[in-house]
């Protein structure tokens, strides 16, 4: 079957039928290297994405492709290991499809996660920050033409960085630069992007809080910041290093997102 044929309504049937809940009270879409957050899930089953029809297959380092559930503090969770970059050939429709799939799980809630550079010189590698703010450059991902882009993350950032204090962790607050990639950026477009108030850049996670905002599910997101933008400091840019600041960080970030899913 081709992926265009089969909606989200099948899919969704095909994974109760395969053991999944009818409902779920949070999905969350796992960055590059993040993956590693479905190990802290009770009871845990998953679906490689090539075994679920309609779905598409990850072809980034660090997104192994596998759709998980599981419970966490006796919630039920989703979670996508792996997302679809429009760089990678994607269509915008299909970026998004994690989104429509926690619509048709009736989430409650969306934790959206990416690995980002850090453009604030105050940042630092290994850093989480809650993202309150967006930059789109060069790419309109709404649906349809002159439809204002709309999200509502003002006010659960506080509370995010409130809950991460209470489990010792400090996090910080910013906005995130969506540009489409697959590039990095050179050192004058970050320090450009500086001036424009962008915190950090990624590829991701724009399209994705459009359309859950679209579809009236609360949605956080969360940014790791897994290097210093170009030029930012010395060191040489390598997709490496995304996966090793994942790894680094995993276990800080599981920690947020499981309280994230408990009381937010
Ligand atoms: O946003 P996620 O999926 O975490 O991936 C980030 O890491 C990749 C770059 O190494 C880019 O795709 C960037 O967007
Ligand atoms: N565009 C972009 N995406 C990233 N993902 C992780 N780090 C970076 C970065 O420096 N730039």
């Amino acid at each position: 079957m081709k992926s265009n044929q089969v909606s989200t309504e099948q899919i969704h049937l095909f994974l109760t039928g395969h053991g999944f809940p009818e409902k779920v009270d949070s999905a969350v879409i796992l960055g590059s290297g993040l993956g590693d957050f479905t190990e802290n899930l009770d009871e845990p089953e998953s679906i490689p994405y090539s075994e679920i029809p309609g779905f598409p297959e990850t072809s980034v380092q660090g997104h192994t492709g596998e759709l998980f559930r599981g419970r966490l503090h006796g919630k039920e969770v989703i979670a996508f290991s792996g997302r679809f970059h429009h760089y990678e050939g994607h269509p915008f429709s299909r970026t998004v499809l994690p989104v429509h799939l926690a619509h048709v799980f009736e989430a409650e809630k969306l934790i959206i996660s990416n690995a980002a550079g850090a453009i604030n010189t105050r940042f630092s590698v290994g850093d989480l920050m809650v993202i309150d703010d967006i930059i789109r450059l060069f790419h309109g991902i709404a649906a349809s033409p002159s439809e204002p882009f709309r999200y509502n993350l003002y006010p659960v950032a506080d509370r995010v960085r409130a809950l991460a204090a209470e489990i010792g962790l400090e996090v910080q607050r910013g906005t995130y630069i969506y540009l489409k990639g697959p590039n990095y950026e050179s050192k004058a477009e970050i320090r450009a992007f500086r001036t424009l108030g962008a915190d950090v850049v990624g590829m991701s996670t724009a399209p994705e809080l459009s359309e859950a905002s679209r579809l009236g599910i609360r949605t956080t997101a969360i940014s790791l910041v897994t290097n210093m933008a170009a030029g930012v400091s010395a060191k040489k840019l390598d997709h490496s290093e995304v996966k090793e600041a994942a790894e680094a960080r995993k276990e800080d970030f599981a920690r947020l997102v499981s309280v994230l899913i408990e009381k937010l």
